[in-house]
């Protein structure tokens, strides 16, 4: 594994991200709020030090992609201001390999809260389907709040957010009856994507969750959309 400092805590948190993606919406803790054809979206109400911290967690099949296509143009910052509406700047501070980096984005501002700008490592990796040999191996995407030397500390001018976010896949092919070739239209893509974001500072938690509320069903259908889009008549990656 490569040396460096971050390492120890890719991993990890990209293993725990996994497993807690995994879990699904059991256990009657999580609220749906939002739905949308295939796309559940489930909160958890949380606060911490008064601050809305609520967890959300959204289920979503896109016919036509794979784990890999998915999370590929996920962890992709190339194109990542043709899907992230609410993003203003994004720099990439660290090429850590081809599949981790550190990324400073500065999103827009979301009235009446102040800017809010966020720093993450970013990585992704398949992981080998270790309970169903038929089945597609599971790809991962995770993004997870660091600290970076390079980072301005903003002198209280813009308030940084803490997140964390995953984005897990999984791969099913539907061969086709007439044993003819797989194309896009026996592919389905299980996701659940994940996030965790604490504001940074105080917002008004009934303005947070309105926010909330409006923003991640239109981000990850515009997201799953623009994959779809991105993938249509091209070779499939699996
Ligand atoms: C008053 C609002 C304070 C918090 C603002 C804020 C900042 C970052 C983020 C965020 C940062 C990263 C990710 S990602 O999944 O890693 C993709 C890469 O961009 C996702 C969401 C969210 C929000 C919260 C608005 C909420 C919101 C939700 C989905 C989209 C935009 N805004």
């Amino acid at each position: 594994a490569p040396a460096h400092p971050l390492w120890p805590e890719i991993e990890r948190v990209t293993l725990e991200q996994l497993q807690y993606a995994r879990l699904g919406v059991e256990g009657g803790v999580w609220q749906l709020f939002a739905e949308d054809g295939e796309m559940k979206m489930y909160k958890r109400e949380e606060e911490v030090d008064g601050l809305a911290v609520d967890p959300l967690k959204a289920v979503h099949t896109v016919k036509g992609v794979t784990g890999r296509e998915m999370t590929h143009y996920f962890f992709s910052p190339d194109v990542r201001f043709e899907w992230e509406t609410t993003l203003e700047q994004m720099k990439v501070l660290e090429t850590i390999a081809d599949d981790t980096l550190v990324i400073l984005q500065i999103h827009k501002r979301v009235w009446p809260a102040s800017q809010r700008d966020a720093l993450f490592w970013s990585h992704v990796r398949r992981v080998p389907n270790d309970t169903d040999r038929d089945a597609q191996d599971i790809w991962i995407a995770c993004n997870h709040s660091t600290e970076h030397h390079e980072a301005p500390s903003n002198e209280g001018k813009m308030v940084r957010v803490s997140l964390t976010v995953c984005l897990v896949c999984q791969t099913s092919i539907e061969p086709p009856a007439d044993g003819g070739p797989v194309t896009r239209d026996h592919l389905t893509c299980k996701i659940t994507y994940c996030s965790v974001v604490n504001p940074g500072g105080w917002v008004p938690t009934s303005a947070l969750r309105a926010v909330y509320k409006r923003e991640y069903p239109k981000f990850l259908k515009r997201f799953t959309q623009y994959v779809k889009d991105r993938c249509d008549k091209q070779p499939i990656l699996f």
